[in-house]
């Protein structure tokens, strides 16, 4: 049945990415313009006359909001949907709800962008005292994982990649091979631990890689799962190029 297709997408913009806030696991809303592009992307994807058997998400709301509106959009509202932690953004610890461009100014343009794209340094622990730390640990959604010794207080790359690759290996990558055409909703740096198992990246490779928030990207992959067709994104690509470059841009001071 190869060569197979998946789509992904990061979610539209947030209410957090409209202040440059660190967002991680806080249930950020979408903004009025996310809300928008989550439209526009359904749309896009309605123009290639995509239709899917089954959607992946996270538990975060901006994910689950933007899949919703693509599947308005292309008549799929209905569509057997899968929610999992394990799709959520990395845990921004003790950086959530810190200003990215402020704290830049604070600790220079380099920390940030160390803890930002670094592979394996992660930020600072989200410790009990943190202002969002009771929000994120008790809310109801993470009764079935992860598991209370094991919930993070901090993730860099690598640990997100560590918990969300078992859900691509065992839950996606068999609805895969049975040839079922899949969307994934999810956040930018869950996608990038994705993109760089797929593509094989080196870990100064991905330090690189921007994702813009609700522009659907698809892959299309031979029979080993190994890309004919990396990262194509249904977008003009001169807007996609500044919009990765305005990601870039997030971490620097003003
Ligand atoms: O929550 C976040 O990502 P998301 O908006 O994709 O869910 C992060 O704040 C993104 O930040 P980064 O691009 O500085 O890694």
């Amino acid at each position: 049945m190869a060569p197979y297709k998946i789509v992904m997408v990061r979610h539209g913009e947030s209410e957090w990415n409209e202040k440059n806030l660190f967002c991680g696991w806080f249930d950020a809303n979408l903004s009025e313009k996310g809300k928008q592009e989550a439209v526009n992307a359904g749309k896009a994807l309605k123009d290639a006359s995509y239709k899917f058997d089954i959607a992946y998400t996270s538990v975060l709301t901006r994910a689950q909001n933007t899949l919703q509106a693509i599947l308005k959009e292309i008549g799929q509202s209905d569509l057997e949907t899968v929610k999992t932690w394990r799709l959520n953004e990395r845990h921004y610890g003790g950086l959530t709800g810190l200003n990215k461009a402020e704290t830049a100014a604070k600790y220079g343009d380099a920390q940030v962008a160390i803890w930002r794209r670094s592979f394996d340094v992660p930020p600072p622990p989200m410790e009990p005292d943190h202002s969002y730390y009771e929000t994120i640990v008790k809310d109801g959604r993470y009764a079935n994982g992860p598991a209370p010794d094991q919930f993070p207080k901090f993730e860099s790359l690598k640990l997100t990649i560590e918990r969300t690759l078992p859900f691509w290996n065992d839950t996606i990558v068999p609805q895969i091979k049975a040839g079922k055409q899949i969307l994934i909703a999810a956040h930018g740096n869950s996608l990038r631990g994705i993109v760089k198992h797929l593509d094989g990246m080196t870990d100064d490779a991905i330090m690189l890689l921007n994702l813009p928030t609700g522009i659907p990207f698809v892959y299309t992959l031979d029979e080993n799962l190994k890309p004919i067709k990396s990262l194509e994104f249904l977008g003009d690509p001169e807007t996609v190029k500044k919009a990765m470059e305005a990601v870039a841009a997030q971490g620097k001071a003003k």
